[in-house]
This record gives structure tokens, sequence and C-alpha cells, in this order.
């Protein structure tokens, strides 16, 4: 894979696309704005999102979306979950036939429910084998300071997952392949969820038995989804699954905790959304897709639910702890 196109600028797009590049990779990023793509140009620098990032070299930035696709032999879909359908359907046009489409989103669509992969199938029209999700633990900002992590590369068809880890393999990120790409995207989905709450506990003042108790049981709900969807459940044990969910419940970095924080501490949910200054924290948003989800199957999933009620229902957080503890009692693994 010599050429690989990155479609949005944002923090994870970016430090993807530097990934890639530092890989060897010839990659051209679009950015939705036109200075985003002048500033990368003139400077190597987004500063937007990565102030302290120089870019290689051989990674190129253009607001020009024709330019981007032309000849790319993956296009990596780096751009907000809730936009994704719309977005593709503008490339559609111009996306090259056989490039395997790279989701780098986490999160379930609002009204349909689908999966990441599943809405660029649907759009793209393209057979699933097509359609790769990268997921882990990969807060962007680390990954473009070139601190160690992991990640896993999930695709049915295990040669283009192949293709792509060699494509993004460097001395700091260290990609894994897995067929299980349902797996892989729930645990991606479900982790922002269950880091809004862990931010809430956060807020509320609580320490790590309560961190702890809330990702472990967060966990078991999202095995429980996966379980229905037909996923493997050792993926949820695996840098998709519990890597994934650690790092964003822990990290001061992520916004979906930091979101969650400001909640507990009792702030608005208009207050926090302005205060993360324009950037996604997906959980807002997937707390309502997943429980519906969760409820078309029949799936408890009480800690998603507590989240969406004080995202949209106006719950106090400090009910929510209540709600959650005082539940009946039960075995655990049931
Ligand atoms: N930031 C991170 O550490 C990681 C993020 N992700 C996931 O990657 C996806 C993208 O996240 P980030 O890059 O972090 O988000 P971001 O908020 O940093 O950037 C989003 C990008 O999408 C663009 N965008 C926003 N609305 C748009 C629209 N309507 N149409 C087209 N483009 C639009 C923005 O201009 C920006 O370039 C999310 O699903 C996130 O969960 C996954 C792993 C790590
Ligand atoms: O997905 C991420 C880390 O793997 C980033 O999490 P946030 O979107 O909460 O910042």
């Amino acid at each position: 894979m010599e050429r690989v196109a990155v479609m949005g600028a944002g923090s994870w797009g970016t430090a993807f696309a530097k990934v890639l590049a530092d890989a060897g990779t010839d990659v051209v990023l679009w950015a939705r704005r036109a200075e985003v793509a002048d500033e990368i140009t003139r400077s190597r620098v987004n500063s937007g999102y990565l102030p302290s990032t120089v870019l290689p070299a051989n990674l190129v930035a253009t607001h020009d979306p024709e330019k981007a696709l032309d000849g790319a032999q993956a296009v990596v879909l780096g751009v907000p979950s809730q936009t994704l359908r719309v977005n593709l359907a503008e490339w559609k046009p111009l996306l090259p036939a056989g490039a395997t489409l790279v989701s780098l989103a986490k999160g379930v669509e609002l009204g349909t429910l689908k999966r990441m992969s599943e809405v660029v199938r649907e759009v793209a029209d393209v057979p699933e084998d097509q359609v790769a999700v990268v997921s882990g633990p990969n807060l962007a900002k680390e990954i473009a300071a070139e601190q160690p992590t992991a990640t896993v590369i999930a695709c049915t068809d295990h040669d283009r997952a192949v293709d792509l880890q060699h494509a993004c393999s460097t001395s700091y990120f260290r990609p894994y392949t897995n067929v299980d790409v349902v797996g892989c995207e729930l645990g991606g989905a479900c982790k922002n969820v269950i880091a809004l709450a862990c931010g809430m506990a956060a807020g509320l003042g609580f320490g790590d038995n309560t961190m702890a108790s809330i990702i472990t049981r967060g966990l078991a709900e999202t095995a429980r989804l996966g379980a229905a969807l037909g996923a493997d459940p050792l993926t949820f044990a695996g840098l998709a699954g519990l890597g994934d969910l650690v790092a964003t419940c822990a990290s001061p970095l992520s916004r979906n905790r930091t979101f969650g924080e400001r909640l507990g501490r009792g702030e608005t949910v208009a207050q926090a959304q302005e205060a993360a200054h324009g950037q996604v924290a997906e959980g807002v948003k997937s707390c309502s897709s997943i429980r519906e989800l969760a409820a078309r199957l029949g799936v408890d999933m009480p800690i998603t639910d507590g989240v969406h009620r004080v995202c949209h229902e106006g719950l106090d957080p400090r009910l929510l702890t209540a709600a959650l503890l005082e539940r009946e009692r039960k075995a655990e693994r049931q």
C-alpha cells in the first residue's frame, strides 16, 4: 500500500496520517477548512488540534477531496460518527475502485443504530470485506508525541488488514489484526459512554474503587451487547475492548471523560459542550443510540442508560449513583 487518503484533519485524522507517513506511506490529508490545509502546507503544523507536533514531509494536506482521493489504495475516514454518512455520500463518486475504506470513528449512528462499518458499506455500496476499522487505546495527542501504543485493525478480509497493518506500523505504533469487526467497533463506541460515567464519578469526587467498578461493569454490559450482535467475547478482553476502555476512562486527555467530569462537577450539558471547543465527545450522542440498540435486542445496559438520562433527560449525576447502586441484587455473571 503506497498511497493513502485520510479524510478529516481533526485530532485523530491528523495523528493517524502522521503514523502512516512515519511508516513510509505517502499520505494526503483532507481538511474540511481550507485554512487548516494551508497551515499544514505552510508550516507542517495543525495548530487547532495538535499544536506541538511537526508533521512529516511525506504528508500532504489539501482541502480538495478529489485531490486527496485520487489514486488512493486506502481511504481513511476520520470524521465524527454522526456526520460520516453525509461526508461519505459526497465523496462516493470520487472513491477509487477497490480501495480499502477504513473507519476511525467510534460511535453508533443515531436513528439507524448502525455501526460505522455498516454505514460505510451502505453508503459506498461496497462488500463487507472492503471495509476495515481501527480501534484501540489511541489517544491522539499521545500518538502524535510518538508515545508507544498498540491498536487493532479489524477487517473480515485478513489480507486487507495485513496490508493496512504494514502501512501503519512504526517504532511507536503497533497494530494487530482481527477479523471481529463487530466486537472491535462496539468496544470503541461503548467505551466512550463508560468514560462519560467515569468522568461523572471523578467530578463527584469518587476514587479508584468507583472507577474500577464502572470500568468492569461497563465492560460487562458492552460484552452483553456484543454477544447479542455476534461478536467474539474475547475481543472485549483485547485492545479494542479493555485496552481502549481503560485508556479512555483513566485519561485526562479523553474528551468523553473530561465531558463527564464537568457534568459531575455540576456543569450543564451545554456548558460542557461549550468547553469542548467543537471537538467531539462521541459518547454524548452514542449513549442514546447504544441504549436504543440494547433495548431492541433486550440487553440490559444500566450504565449506558444512566449516562443517557444525565445527558438527555436532565438526571442529576448524583442521583445516577444511587440509581445504579440500588438496582436489584444479582449474580456477577448473569
Ligand atoms: N482524538 C482521539 O484521540 C481519537 C478519536 N477517535 C475517533 O475518531 C473520530 C474523529 O475524532 P477526532 O479526530 O478526535 O475529532 P475532532 O473533533 O478532533 O475532529 C473532527 C474532524 O472532523 C471534522 N468535522 C466535524 N464536523 C464535520 C462535518 N459535519 N463534516 C465534515 N467534517 C467534520 C472537523 O473539521 C475535524 O477535522 C471520532 O469518532 C473519535 O471517536 C478514535 C481514536 C482516537
Ligand atoms: O478514542 C479515544 C482513545 O482511544 C479518544 O477518546 P476521546 O474521544 O474520549 O478523547
